[in-house]
């Protein structure tokens, strides 16, 4: 059974269509990219998953029952993320535990270790302001699986970080996403990002947002992706790779076969957001 399903789905402001005619299935353990012009619904389309609205029509299920609100069971990762900024790292990763009751001993013990997960040991201590724009996302990632949600929602999390901070954390979340087994969707404007992160990236029509193709990015020798499942291997008992960090990252990110994947999008993409910023002309002239 797939983990989420969006049946018909369509959502309207008003007479507005943000959204029309999404069906789409994703897998236990997937990573799915959205990629779409701006504008497109693809943060309407976060948000209905993530139960913050209600779809117009047609339906989302998750584990086979209907969405109906926010859950533990979703965490979201958004561009910017709102820390408390009178807690500190660890106050802040503790604090998305507050909710689920989990004793104070426990809580302190577990922020650390998604914390180290992160790579931010030592950093407990430090305030938001006191940390880089980097390790403030890496906060709230923390934060995110912390609560262990099965489906982390990604709203553009790296779209405010410099290009060599977003190329680590890119990193260090393929690999949590490998060792956790998580579901992932994760919305970019970024094409390369789209690639390197994602199993299957959907590409989104401008408006009314609509699927208009998924391609699936299948590398030969990407550990964790293209298999079916978070580990890597066919049937998801073997070992977890090993690490795409580094290197081999930067290898993925030349080679010929990632050429050709962003080529692809680039092209799906391209029609849309002329059309896209085609209708922005209109109606600015109405
Ligand atoms: N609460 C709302 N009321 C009215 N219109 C809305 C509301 N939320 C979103 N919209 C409209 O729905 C459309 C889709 O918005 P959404 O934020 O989902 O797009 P997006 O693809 O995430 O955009 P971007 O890539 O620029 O972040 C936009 O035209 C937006 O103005």
């Amino acid at each position: 059974m797939a983990k989420i399903v969006f049946e018909g789905v369509r959502k309207t402001f008003g007479d507005f269509t943000a959204l029309d005619g999404i069906d789409l299935e994703i897998r236990s353990g997937e990573f799915l990219v959205v990629v779409g012009p701006s504008g497109c619904g693809k943060s309407t389309l976060l948000d209905l998953l993530g139960g913050l609205s209600t779809p117009t029509a047609g339906r989302i299920l998750l584990d086979g029952k209907p969405v109906t609100g926010p859950g533990l069971d979703r965490g979201i990762v958004f561009q910017q993320y709102a820390l408390l900024p009178w807690r500190t790292a660890l106050g802040n990763v503790e604090f998305g535990l507050e909710a689920t009751g989990v004793p104070r001993r426990e809580r302190k013990d577990r922020a650390r270790e998604f914390l180290d997960l992160v790579g931010l040991t030592g950093f407990e201590d430090r305030h938001p302001h006191q940390l880089s724009g980097g390790m403030r996302q890496r906060v709230a990632i923390a934060r995110s699986l912390a609560y262990d949600p099965d489906v982390l929602l990604m709203d553009e999390p790296f779209a405010a970080l410099d290009a060599q901070t977003r190329e680590s954390l890119q990193d260090e979340l393929r690999r949590i996403w490998q060792r956790t087994g998580k579901t992932v969707i994760f919305i970019t404007h970024g094409i390369e990002e789209a690639v390197y992160l994602g199993q299957r990236v959907a590409v989104m029509t401008s408006r009314p947002g609509r699927i208009k193709e998924i391609v699936p990015v299948t590398f030969g020798e990407r550990p964790g992706t293209g298999n079916g499942t978070a580990d890597g291997t066919a049937d998801g008992t073997g070992p977890a790779p090993a690490s795409a960090a580094g290197p081999q990252g930067e290898d993925l990110r030349s080679s010929p076969e990632f050429a050709r994947y962003r080529h692809e999008i680039w092209t799906l993409l391209h029609d849309e957001v002329a059309r896209a910023q085609q209708l922005e002309k209109e109606e600015a002239s109405v």
